[in-house]
């Protein structure tokens, strides 16, 4: 590998310089996306191991020596299509299921043993041709979504301001819920032990909806499902004789949470920019976990110098160990590309050991 700086700071390793990459790297703020995007859809593209893989090289070419991971071109999507649903990309409204989950008694329509290696063996190729395509320049990260922001995708139908109808199953329909969570957790937990086989060096699981949740309903409904993901897949690696790669939690919004999910197995807990970077390394103590994140976005809106200023006072509070340089979410699609290079520059600039 000719750059492990994300590897070793996920395993709590000393590094020259901190490494940084960035949470959906790959897609509508690089015009090269758009350019391969006109010709298909959106899950076509996920779907053709060629393109995918193409797309997770893009970011990882265009800002080459700046961007220390490379991250699977896919969605947390899949899973649910797998389960049988029907997902599609509406242009600029995002995902659409045509018939989402409306009572327990849908349940009976999902995929209840879906061969994962076979369903999603796209992914799988995607990840061994990128991994080819890389050449060890940088890690390649693989993922999944997490069982709460699943099922509320899969009821919701698709993105959703009060999530009425999956806090409804919740509160309403319990035991069904638990059922749901169940499968997924079981489906995920394969789906990211597949992704390693084929070459994924480290995992992150998206928990985008967690901010959603009470703290005594993330606790039920969120936490205990992300553990046993962790659990399983290190388990299920050793049994194969691979060795565990680490795993990111990002629970969005799950601020209360921190405490636990440093607690929680993961080797790397993600932090949007609702943490005080101080106040994390403060609950953090002296457990083995390191830190990613977790500036605001919109931060990347910003004029050069106060780019330049929060960098440094971020990578200030949280320190030069045990902490990989992120956003706090996704990049959106408005920001311009040289002011990517700029963040990726002040990230190497003040990063460095
Ligand atoms: C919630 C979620 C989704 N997908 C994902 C999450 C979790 C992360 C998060 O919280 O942001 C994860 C994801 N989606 C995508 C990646 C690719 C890898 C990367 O570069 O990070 C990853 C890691 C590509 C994508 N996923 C999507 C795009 C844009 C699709 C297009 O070109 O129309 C890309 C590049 C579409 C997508 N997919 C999803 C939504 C809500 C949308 C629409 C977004 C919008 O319209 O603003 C579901």
């Amino acid at each position: 590998m000719v750059n492990d700086l994300l590897l070793r700071a996920a395993r709590g390793e000393p590094v020259e310089r901190l490494p940084v990459w960035i949470m959906r790297q790959a897609g509508r703020y690089l015009p090269e996306y758009h350019k391969l995007r006109a010709e298909s859809t959106f899950f076509q593209m996920c779907q053709c191991p060629e393109t995918a893989s193409e797309l997770t090289m893009q970011p990882v070419d265009r800002f080459a020596g700046l961007l220390d991971a490379a991250i699977i071109f896919s969605d947390i999507l899949v899973i649910p299509q797998a389960l049988g649903m029907h997902v599609e990309m509406l242009e600029g409204k995002g995902p659409h299921f045509p018939t989402p989950l409306n009572t327990p008694d849908d349940l009976k329509t999902l995929q209840k043993n879906p061969n994962i290696s076979s369903i999603l063996g796209y992914v799988m190729d995607a990840i061994s041709l990128a991994r080819t395509r890389l050449e060890n320049r940088v890690p390649l990260l693989g993922f999944s979504g997490a069982p709460w922001t699943l099922m509320a995708y899969m009821i919701e139908g698709g993105g959703s301001k009060s999530f009425a109808k999956a806090k409804t199953w919740l509160f309403r329909y319990q035991e069904a819920s638990h059922e749901l969570l169940k499968l997924l957790t079981k489906t995920i937990s394969v789906y990211l032990v597949e992704q390693v086989k084929a070459g994924a060096q480290m995992l992150q699981i998206f928990d985008s909806w967690a901010g959603e949740l009470s703290p005594r309903d993330f606790f039920e409904f969120a936490y205990p499902y992300l553990v046993e993901i962790c659990n399983t897949v290190k388990k299920s690696l050793r049994e194969c004789r691979i060795e565990p790669v680490p795993m990111i939690v990002y629970a969005k919004g799950a601020w209360y949470a921190l405490d636990k999910l440093c607690d929680s197995g993961y080797d790397v807990v993600g932090l949007d920019w609702l943490q005080d970077p101080a106040e994390a390394v403060r609950i953090r103590g002296n457990r083995r976990v390191t830190f990613q994140g977790n500036l605001d976005p919109s931060i990347l809106y910003g004029s050069h110098e106060t780019i330049e200023q929060r960098v440094k006072e971020m990578i200030e509070a949280f320190g030069k160990k045990d902490y990989i340089i992120n956003l706090g979410h996704g990049i959106t699609p408005a920001v311009k590309v040289e002011d990517v290079r700029f963040f990726l520059e002040q990230c190497h600039k003040y990063g460095r050991n």
